[in-house]
């Protein structure tokens, strides 16, 4: 085992193996859920290059992907084959290591600590990443002078994408109509992170079907993902899991939550999984836009004003404490959100009433379970006595549903559709005074 890169999952997580029936992973949350296959929204970004019209198009097409999918594909980028392909060939070398070595970062030049695997809080399969990484601070490795070439790859790959990565932060702050130079004063080269992932096979795949990384939500302002062409990679839209096809010309861009907060939910971190490969193994390469630990992100009202350090410190000290990150919600200003109003816009005249909330349960994921879209009226809601057309052997303690607003004015702080996702018995909601609220017991 030793010699072996691949680290031993099945050793030493056996006893959630040996503790899970196969019906452990059948939850509404598990990765055999029916997901659909499609294209991400794709931005070619030589539009940035040309004329004014193109330019202003393709920032429109940036911040709606972000503001609809909180994920997007860009193409013409400006990141060399060269620099991603030998970073990639440095990440495949350090992967190849055996197992040893990359827990005690030998030969490295990294850390102690970067290099990741498992899920050592995981207490069932479904909590289970079955995936290892080199999680990198930039520190480590920029001005390494290609004494190493890893350190070297590394560095190029990370100072060229860093360039990408602000120019987008502009152009998503700029549609929202603030010009500013935050991004390029708060988030260097120094304080960005590199994840460098691998997914090994994963040989148990029938009948445990196991997550290659868990669902989460990224924890920065917003990411640079190089992936392979294997796929596995799944995000959420609308409620559903939706499978992203790999394009070898494309570099994925997704929201964070720091963005999300900054925004003021006009932009979506978004949800995201990858699903583990039964005979192939998986490389990724993500590259974590972030600010220094004490940089203060500062929403228009819906968010508390946060530090980026006591917000990972929060995340940390959730995992430990419940085992996994519970994310934004923790700094809501409060769990009363008035939907009109933060929108950093002039406040919109419209009062947010009965009719221009919809909230209804989506299509389901799991077939034969949720067996119909309709709408659930009148509002306010219980779906625990929902009325028909909704099949009765729903799980009763997961509810994933969607608060759509009906009118446009108020998608600015809201989004079109809120998903609410939780485990929860019962959901009211409430409308008063152009405030919604939604509280769960
Ligand atoms: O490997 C992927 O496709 C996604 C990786 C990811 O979500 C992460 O590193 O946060
Ligand atoms: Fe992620």
């Amino acid at each position: 085992m030793g010699e072996s890169a691949d680290p031993p999952f099945e050793t030493t997580y056996k006893n959630l193996f040996s503790n899970s029936p196969d019906s452990t992973l059948q939850k509404d949350s598990g990765p055999e859920l029916i997901v659909e296959e499609s294209e991400l929204p794709l931005i070619d970004l030589n539009q940035l290059n040309l004329g004014d019209l193109e330019k202003q198009a393709c920032q429109k097409l940036i911040a709606q992907a972000s503001r609809e999918w909180g994920f997007f594909q860009v193409i013409n980028h400006g990141i060399s084959r060269d620099v991603l392909e030998t970073m990639r060939a440095e990440q495949v070398k350090l992967m190849k290591k055996p197992f040893l070595d990359k827990t005690n970062c030998k030969d490295s030049n990294l850390s102690a600590g970067s290099y990741r695997w498992g899920t050592p809080s995981a207490t069932s399969l479904e909590h289970l990443s079955w995936s290892e990484a080199f999680h990198v601070s930039l520190t480590d490795v920029l001005g390494s002078g290609g004494h190493n070439s890893l350190s070297s790859r590394m560095e190029q790959f990370a100072t060229t994408v860093l360039k990408l990565a602000q120019t987008l932060a502009d152009i998503l702050a700029e549609e929202i109509g603030d010009k500013t130079c935050f991004f390029k004063e708060t988030c260097l080269a120094s304080t960005c992170y590199l994840r460098l992932n691998r997914y090994p096979p994963c040989p148990l795949i029938h009948p445990y079907k196991m997550f290659g990384i868990i669902p989460h939500t990224d924890s920065d302002f917003l990411t640079v993902l190089y992936q392979d062409n294997i796929g596995g990679l799944q995000l959420v839209k609308d409620g559903r899991w939706i499978a992203v096809k790999p394009n070898p010309q494309a570099l994925i861009i997704n929201i964070g939550d720091l963005f999300q907060a900054w925004s003021n939910n006009v932009y979506k971190s978004v949800k995201h999984r990858v699903v583990a490969n039964a005979r192939n193994e998986r490389f990724s390469t993500a590259f974590l836009f972030c600010p220094s630990s004490d940089t203060v992100i500062r929403s228009r009202g819906l968010y508390k004003s946060f530090s980026f350090g006591e917000y990972r410190q929060q995340v940390q000290q959730d995992v430990d404490v419940f085992g996994h990150k519970i994310g934004l919600s923790r700094f809501l200003a409060s769990r009363r959100t008035s939907a009109a109003g933060h929108t950093g816009q002039p406040e919109p005249k419209l009062t947010l009433l009965r009719r221009h909330v919809r909230v209804f349960i989506p299509h389901s994921l799991r077939p034969g379970r949720i067996i119909k879209r309709r709408s659930l009226g009148p509002f306010p809601t219980d779906p625990v006595h929902r009325r028909g057309g909704v099949n009765g052997r729903v799980n009763p303690t997961m509810w994933r549903f969607v608060v759509q607003f009906t009118h446009p004015v108020f998608w600015g702080s809201m989004g079109k559709n809120s998903i609410y996702d939780e485990k929860v018995r019962r959901i009211e909601a409430t409308i008063d005074d152009g405030g919604l609220a939604l509280k769960s017991a």
